[in-house]
């Protein structure tokens, strides 16, 4: 099958590219520019150790939460002031190439959220080798499912996914919830610097860890799924599509033709682009109340009560 530019006939322009430039596309770290790639990956894990323990010494908190049986399949909360059995879920899927990153250095998100007023989750899953792509789609599913059973009268779950991240969480878009005998309170889809069709990650070193086939990556890119099968659109759901201004061409171009299949297809999505933000800032930066990005969440969060 021809993976062809979204809808508009041509090819897709990154198969014109060398393999080098392809590496280079799909290396995030080579386009800060703040920061040297290796200091910029430091940096994020740093502020990510960071914001983890910080959140855990200061906050309620629920750790290391079973959602599953397997070792990985576990979340972390964190709640607000005051006791509140019909919480709001923020929940969060941490990127790193499906191959790095823990929920254990992702809680950038939990100070400036809880403060006010929402439970943050932050979910765990099998990272490559250890876990396939098909199994991390499946954990986070259940992951979604598991917060809907344990808080039936939660007031809204919006699923927010970074990177890799954004996948998985995209990839909740075609999920079969009466599969999962729930169907969870889903009000929102924050895709941060995401990757929607896998098939240009074959031809980069990134698929040395993972070793996704075409078939694999077909199966599980959002992009062509949802282009092929006729998904009845959740009325419920707004869905945000958000890359950096500093995010690599590629990255660029990977969110906004998600974006027209996404609306091509029915759903209610907006796409943003964050003015002097790269691939690490635009998710770091979530530790700051004034950031546009917090803005914009909880301006979205809370309009709609
Ligand atoms: N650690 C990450 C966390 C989040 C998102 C991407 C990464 C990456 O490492 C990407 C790639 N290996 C890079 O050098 O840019």
């Amino acid at each position: 099958m021809a993976v062809q530019g979204a809808g508009l006939g041509e090819e897709a322009p990154w198969k014109k590219m060398s393999k080098e430039e392809l590496e280079i596309q799909y290396s995030p770290s080579r386009w800060v520019v703040r920061l040297g790639a290796e200091e910029a990956l430091r940096t994020y894990s740093q502020t990510g150790t960071q914001a983890t323990t910080q959140a855990r010494a200061t906050r309620r908190s629920l750790l290391h939460v079973p959602y599953g049986d397997g070792d990985g399949e576990k979340l972390d909360i964190y709640f607000p002031d005051g006791v509140s059995e019909a919480p709001i879920f923020f929940v969060f899927v941490h990127g790193g190439y499906w191959q790095s990153g823990s929920k254990n250095t992702s809680a950038f998100m939990v100070d400036p959220l809880t403060t006010q007023g929402m439970a943050v989750a932050v979910v765990g899953y099998d990272i490559a080798p250890r876990g396939t792509l098909d199994l991390m789609i499946d954990q986070v599913t259940r992951s979604v499912a598991f917060l809907q059973k344990q808080y039936p009268s939660n007031q809204g779950i919006y699923l927010c996914g970074h990177s890799a991240g954004a996948h998985l969480a995209a990839m909740m878009l075609l999920t079969n919830w009466t599969e999962h005998r729930v169907v969870p309170n889903l009000k929102g889809l924050f895709l941060l610097s995401g990757i929607y069709d896998l098939e240009p990650i074959l031809h980069t070193s990134e698929n040395d860890a993972l070793l996704l086939t075409l078939e694999d990556a077909q199966r599980n890119s959002p992009q062509l799924r949802l282009q092929a099968a006729r998904v009845p659109p959740a009325a419920a759901l707004r869905t945000l599509v958000i890359v950096g201004q500093h995010d690599s061409p590629e990255f660029q171009r990977q969110s906004r033709e998600f974006l027209q299949v996404l609306c091509r297809a029915g759903w209610q999505a907006t796409f943003e682009e964050l003015p002097d933000v790269d691939h690490f800032e635009i998710i770091e930066n979530l530790t700051q109340k004034d950031y546009v990005l917090t803005q914009i969440i909880l301006r979205t969060v809370f309009q709609e009560f």
